[in-house]
């Protein structure tokens, strides 16, 4: 099987290439070779590459730079995506994208559900679901995977983010009146790869929108303690950490306060397993040494 990924250094492309390099040949493209802003580039790749399968790792995700940088954000997040299905589409083959928390205003009580009406508070959120809608209108077979607060070794995210601050400063306020439920990038690429096989096997399910997360919850806060503790274990902490309203850590995007999302459309018609996410970030930061651990058993 051939499997065309989108971009290359991605924290979650990366953690796809590995989770998928025994089930056949992956390409991993990055944006200089396939340019999801050029919908020509993306058209002549796929169909050079004639792939058996598509992954959409890629995406604009300067959440508070998308805010000056609209129709950027809609090209590769809206755009890019749709063009990219109508090339799966005519090659009769799957497309694997992902989508995000963002795409909700964060106002209901309880974790959303794939049926809850989305209302983006941010370009980027918006931009999100503009292509969660165009991958759906071309009608292919398809899935789109809501996941949240992604993080892993490479990149830039919170993990990385707050390792640094947390080393560096005396003291860091980090916001604890948003909830969500941190996602380790090689735990989306590991269940991807779970999928892909049933889906091959003939025992995947149903094509559409799924939600899938590390299960259990947290704030900001909570995720920046439970990063400092590993970090006191090691003998590196020196910020003290005070937890902070939203309101009082201005960005130029507004973030959901409430962005669970619930796994249980995907855990029923997939049967996949969702680690809780403390159980997943020991693992990413067990994983962060030289020697990269066997993650297959
Ligand atoms: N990060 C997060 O917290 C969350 C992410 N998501 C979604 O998960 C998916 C993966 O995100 P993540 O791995 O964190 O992203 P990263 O920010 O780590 O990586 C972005 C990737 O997109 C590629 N890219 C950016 N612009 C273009 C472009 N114009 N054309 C082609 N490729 C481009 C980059 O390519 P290159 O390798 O060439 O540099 C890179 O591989 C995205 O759909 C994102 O919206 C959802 C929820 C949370
Ligand atoms: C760095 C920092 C951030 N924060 C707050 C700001 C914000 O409310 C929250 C997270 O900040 P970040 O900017 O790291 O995260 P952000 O870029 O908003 O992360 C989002 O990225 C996109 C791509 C997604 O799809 C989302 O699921 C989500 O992961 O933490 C603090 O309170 N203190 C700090 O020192
Ligand atoms: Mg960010």
């Amino acid at each position: 099987m051939k499997i065309l990924i989108t971009g290359s250094t991605g924290q979650l492309s990366r953690e796809l290439q590995l989770a998928l390099a025994g089930e056949g040949k992956v390409l991993a493209l990055g944006h200089k070779v396939l340019d999801l802003a050029e919908p020509g580039q993306i058209r002549q790749q796929v169909r050079l590459l004639r792939p058996d399968l598509i992954i959409n790792a890629a995406a604009y995700t300067a959440v508070d730079v998308a805010q000056g940088e609209r129709d950027r954000a809609f090209a590769v997040n809206a755009i890019g995506p749709g063009v990219l299905a109508e090339e799966a589409a005519l090659l009769g083959v799957p497309l694997i994208h992902y989508s995000t928390d963002y795409v909700f205003n964060g106002r209901k009580a309880e974790p959303y559900g794939e049926d809850d009406q989305p209302a983006p508070l941010s370009v980027y959120g918006e931009s999100k679901l503009a292509g969660e809608q165009a991958i759906q209108a071309v009608g292919g077979e398809h899935l789109v995977l809501r996941t949240s607060w992604v993080y892993s070794t490479h990149g830039h995210n919170f993990l990385l983010t707050m390792q640094r601050l947390l080393q560096e400063r005396d003291s860091l306020s980090v916001v604890e009146d948003e909830i969500g439920a941190p996602t380790w990038a090689g735990t989306l690429a590991m269940v991807t790869a779970d999928m892909v096989r049933k889906w091959r096997g003939g025992n995947g399910g149903p094509s559409g929108l799924y939600h899938l997360t590390a299960s259990g919850e947290t704030s900001w806060y909570g995720f920046a303690s439970a990063i400092a503790e590993h970090l006191q274990r090691q003998g590196l902490l020196r910020a003290k950490i005070e937890p902070i309203r939203s309101a009082d850590y201005p960005t130029a995007a507004q973030r959901p306060l409430n962005s669970r999302l619930s796994c249980a459309r995907l855990q029923r018609d997939w049967q996949v397993e969702l680690p809780a996410w403390e159980a997943a970030l020991k693992q990413c930061l067990g994983n962060s040494g030289d020697v990269r651990m066997d993650r297959s058993a």
